[in-house]
């Protein structure tokens, strides 16, 4: 194992019906020690069983899971050194007791020579304060909204500075507002404390401003991995494309209605590259507006081609309004492929 990795999969497999169709197949990847990994990829494409894996809740019908060159096994068969350096923040909570106050809630996550000695009470605040939850210190676990729950259980997973800490969608239960926030109190954390993060998430969009490295799984294997820059600015294959950015998947003679002549077969447009009233002839209909916050994502067509184009200027158009536009970046791949299941729902 390389220096700067500390957990490194070899040829994993796991299958949950005996053939290759659930779960993950000949996984081979490496984490990097105090960096911010990302799982990424569509409903069912085995994140979550690739970070059980890791953590050692479930043993790989074949291949290996190591920690710092040490081998994980299952953990109810072998207390190994390298559980008690990771914690594993799940969706549900279940290991949460909802009528625990959020101070005795976070404490529950200190180690047992911990708990009791006088710098408990220090350990206890410090982790409320990196993140933001010491006012709620006397609120019961189970009265507090969906995201200051997950702020609770982050605390209680970091309060043991544990060297990595594995988040299944992390960004779940938490809205758009405080998203931004607790991306940037875990990318302090990991500056501050040096801890690694591996992290699984079904919409990639919003951890591409985080994350250091990307893993794209497509049913149960990797596809690609790199940087998020990398990858989205040059995806190598169309699953990839279209699960970084909102995107229109079009066939050359649909593109050559945006003005793309194709030379491969198949185009994606990214929802940004679509620049609203820069052509002529208004000759596409905005048939949905999709909210996006600070701007709007209109679905637009023009002959049965559909397209998504960003809006930002809000309120501007309304269904049936008549528009221009051009595209100026597209990728072109040479297959065509059925749209990423979590793909948000167009026409
Ligand atoms: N305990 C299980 N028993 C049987 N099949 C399972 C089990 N856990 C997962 N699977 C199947 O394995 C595949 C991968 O599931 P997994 O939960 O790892 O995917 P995921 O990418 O995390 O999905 P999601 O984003 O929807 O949470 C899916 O087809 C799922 O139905």
């Amino acid at each position: 194992m390389q220096d700067d990795m500390i957990l490194e999969t070899i040829s994993v497999t796991k299958n949950y019906f005996g053939d290759k169709s659930s779960g993950v197949n000949n996984v081979t990847i490496f984490i990097p020690k105090g960096k911010i990994t990302a799982i990424v990829g569509e409903s069912g494409s085995g994140k979550t069983t690739l970070l059980n894996l890791l953590f050692g809740l479930m043993q790989p019908d074949s291949g290996e899971v190591f920690f710092k060159e040490e081998r994980i096994l299952k953990r109810e068969e072998k207390l190994q050194p390298a559980h008690e350096a990771m914690r594993l923040v799940t969706q549900n909570n279940q290991d949460m007791d909802m009528n625990a106050t959020v101070w005795d809630s976070v404490r529950s996550g200190l180690r047992i020579g911990e708990i009791g000695v006088d710098t408990e009470g220090k350990k206890i605040t410090d982790s409320l304060h990196m993140l933001d939850i010491f006012p709620l210190k006397d609120q019961p676990f189970g009265k507090l909204s969906g995201g200051e729950k997950q702020r609770v259980t982050i605390a209680k997973a970091l309060i043991s500075k544990p060297e990595v800490i594995l988040l299944d969608e992390p960004f779940n239960q938490v809205d758009a507002t405080y998203r931004e926030g607790l991306q940037h109190d875990i990318r302090h954390i990991v500056k501050e404390w040096g801890v690694t993060i591996v992290l699984v998430s079904h919409d990639p969009a919003e951890i591409l401003s985080m994350a250091d490295e990307l893993i794209v799984l497509k049913e149960g294997e990797i596809v690609e991995n790199g940087s998020p820059e990398e990858l989205y600015n040059s995806p190598k294959l169309l699953y990839t494309a279209q699960i970084l950015a909102s995107s229109s998947q079009l066939t050359a003679d649909e593109a050559l209605k945006c003005g793309i002549k194709s030379k491969r077969g198949t185009v994606v447009v990214y929802a940004e590259h679509v620049k609203i009233g820069k052509g002529f002839g208004n000759k596409w209909t905005v048939k949905q507006i999709l909210f996006k916050g600070f701007f709007e994502e209109l679905i637009i067509e023009r002959d049965r081609v559909v397209l998504r184009a960003n809006n930002y200027t809000k309120g501007k158009y309304t269904i049936g309004s008549k528009i221009s536009i051009t595209v100026d970046d597209y990728f072109e791949f040479g297959k065509w492929e059925t749209p990423a299941r979590s793909l948000p729902k167009g026409l």
